[in-house]
């Protein structure tokens, strides 16, 4: 794991950095009088803030936090420079708000009585807890209606596509698209909804929110330390996740590079596709234990293939039972399976979402949907084409939003994010 993605990879919390810089240390002390200025005081000394900087942006590999809150953006921005100057206050406030400090330099409360505060408070008092901002950015950042908005058509990434309409979608269009994207993670869902927030108010006159999404009860795991979560069917989530320690396969089937110049900027980035599922859980609920546990190919209890073995046992997709293989082929495993995806792999990395009821009063509940992966044409559209036709839990789905954003890299000290595209 990068220490840079490492949860609390040497972090410290804002009473930790007084510490430190009392015992000497300057670039510490200067992000201690910086979160002094912004008025954070926290009772007690924690080791949770995740640093912004890195060579991949934080919150991919991360080990992924219990709540998220995202947002995608439609930028009104009339010039290229505009979009620029909101990175980079969009940057600054990342670095000040992952470090468990407010935005700005007098924060929620120490600016002038009669000027709206820099920062909104709801997480004064609050820890960093894991907090991470990633960014993304739409197809229609660089071509909207046949237009080049901002001067970067020419660096559009081929990979960036129009996802196609898969069978059965039922995308509702202000929860689709966006030109930027930004996802916080957080163990407090009130640190998560901060940051979303106060970069929604920094945007004022740049970018407008087009659709936002909150997410509890993380339904993947990122790393070998952590447990299996379970979603809202019941069922151990994340299983067969690419993990933070697996570098091999984070090379080949996460992170980009070895681009053609013009999407160079993209190297050491990453594609993210999300999508609202709607799960239908009256349904399900009243579906049996045998065929819930067909439909997914593994035991409910233990997470385990239903060919054998443990959680972690390799599914054996040819292991015959009395009417046919142990696991269908029509499971939700085997269609996920990279044995049938030409041996593609994704990190996985998504939330529960319950946004309340219909009109019939059927709970709007599922999964928000987020895979990082390395080309959406390879890693992606296909296996999403192949469980829209065939996969047994695709009548307990229903897909209403969905957003592609290519994920620039990470950046250092000094830098605005996705400043390589604009360069
Ligand atoms: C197109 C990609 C995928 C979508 C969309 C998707 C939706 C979805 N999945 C579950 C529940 C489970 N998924 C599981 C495994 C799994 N799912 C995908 C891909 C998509 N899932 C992959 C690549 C895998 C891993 C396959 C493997 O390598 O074995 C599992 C099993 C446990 C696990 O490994 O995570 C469950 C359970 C839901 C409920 C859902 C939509 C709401
Ligand atoms: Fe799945």
């Amino acid at each position: 794991m990068c220490p840079q993605e490492s949860r609390g990879g040497g972090g410290l919390s804002r009473r930790g950095l007084f510490t430190a810089a009392g015992a000497g240390g300057i670039g510490l002390a200067a992000g201690a009088a910086g979160a002094f200025a912004a008025g954070r005081e926290r009772s007690s000394p924690v080791n949770d803030v995740v640093p912004l900087y890195g060579a991949h942006q934080a919150g991919i590999t991360t080990e992924a936090q219990d709540h998220m809150h995202t947002a995608a953006f439609d930028l009104t921005a009339s010039t290229r420079q505009s979009v620029i100057s909101l990175l980079r206050d969009w940057t600054e406030a990342a670095e000040a708000m992952t470090a468990g400090r407010d935005v700005g330099a007098t924060g929620a409360s120490g600016g002038a009585y009669d000027a709206p505060p820099e920062d909104t408070g709801e997480a004064q008092d609050l820890h960093a807890a894991h907090l991470t901002i990633t960014f993304g950015f739409g197809r229609t950042l660089f071509e909207k209606d046949g237009e080049d908005r901002y001067g970067v058509r020419s660096r559009l990434p081929a990979a960036l596509i129009d996802l196609p309409l898969f069978s059965g979608d039922a995308l509702e269009p202000n929860r689709t698209g966006g030109d930027l994207m930004v996802q916080a993670c957080a163990d407090d869902p009130q640190v998560a909804v901060h940051a979303v927030r106060n970069l929604s108010r920094i945007a004022f006159g740049r970018a407008r929110v087009r659709w936002s999404q909150l997410g509890f009860g993380r339904t993947a795991s990122t790393s070998t330390g952590q447990v299996t979560p379970r979603n809202l069917f019941g069922f151990k989530d994340g299983t067969a996740n690419i993990m933070a320690q697996d570098r091999d396969l984070l090379d080949k089937h996460v992170w980009v590079g070895g681009s053609p110049a013009a999407e160079a900027w993209l190297d050491g980035g990453t594609y993210a596709v999300m999508r609202r599922i709607r799960m239908h859980v009256e349904t399900w609920d009243r579906t049996t234990l045998r065929e819930q546990e067909l439909v997914v190919g593994r035991t409910k209890r233990k997470g385990a293939p239903l060919s054998g073995g443990d959680e972690f046992t390799a599914p054996d997709f040819s292991l015959p039972g009395r009417n046919g293989p142990l696991i269908d082929a029509g499971s939700h495993l085997a269609l996920a399976h990279p044995d049938h995806n030409g041996g593609v792999h994704m990190l996985r990395r998504g939330y529960n979402y319950a946004d309340g009821t219909d009109d019939l009063g059927r709970f709007d509940a599922g999964q928000f949907f987020v895979a990082y992966l390395v080309d959406p044409r390879s890693h992606y559209v296909p296996m999403q084409s192949a469980m829209a036709k065939n996969d047994l839990m695709a009548e307990y789905l229903r897909h209403t939003g969905s957003g592609l954003f290519a994920v620039p890299p990470g950046i250092q000290a000094g830098e605005y994010i996705g400043q390589p595209l604009f360069s």
